[in-house]
């Protein structure tokens, strides 16, 4: 029996881990991963190169381009998971516009928890200098929207489980 997941944003700040449970959930439900960093312009990508945070206007556009390519997956019966800040309620009701069956996977950290992930790692063009201004720009999913809220100190397994077991599928086999 085949089952029809919903298309999925992982949601979150910058170094909350939506790349990494993106690729991750991808992989376990069997439906392609998108990281939407890969669709922003070069434009946005020189702002926070250069440690200028993106405004709406730089971001709506992207934004349309994210939603268009998860709507065209969907309509080829393809759902995929995309990692997507999605900071603002209106930026997430944008997503919706065009993908009215959307499923928010919101990642949720303290900011310290953030802070050293983003010590430690390395990023094409984000520095970890806009911690503040992501933190100060989220707006969390409240209960209207329909997300599932994953703890950012959960380990990439686990969250897969509580994604999977959220959405009553059953644990995949893993090797031991
Ligand atoms: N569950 C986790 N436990 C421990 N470390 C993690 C976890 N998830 C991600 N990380 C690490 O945290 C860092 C940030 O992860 P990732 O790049 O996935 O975040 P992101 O939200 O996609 O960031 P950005 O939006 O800036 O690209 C990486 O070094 C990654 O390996
Ligand atoms: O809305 C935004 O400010 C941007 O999408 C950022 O969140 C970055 O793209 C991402 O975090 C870096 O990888």
């Amino acid at each position: 029996m085949s089952i029809t997941l919903r298309p999925m944003v992982v949601m979150g700040v910058s170094g909350s881990g939506k790349s990494v449970l993106g690729a991750a959930l991808g992989q376990s439900l069997g439906i392609p991963f998108i990281d939407a960093d890969d669709l922003h312009p070069a434009s946005n990508k020189a702002l926070m190169a250069a440690g200028t945070p993106l405004t709406d206007e730089n971001r709506i556009p992207w934004l349309n381009v994210v939603a268009g390519t998860i709507a065209k997956g969907v309509s080829e019966g393809h759902p995929s998971v995309v990692a997507c800040s999605a900071l603002k309620r209106a930026y997430r009701d944008l997503l919706r516009s065009h993908v009215p069956d959307l499923l928010l996977i919101y990642i949720d950290g303290a900011a310290e928890i953030i802070a050293q992930r983003l010590e430690t790692r390395e990023h094409e063009f984000m520095p970890a200098t806009l911690l503040a201004s992501q933190l100060a720009t989220l707006e969390t999913p409240i209960a209207d929207e329909a997300h599932i809220r994953v703890p950012a100190e959960l380990t990439v397994e686990e969250a897969v489980d509580l994604v999977r077991s959220t959405l009553r599928l059953s644990a995949p086999a893993r090797q031991r």
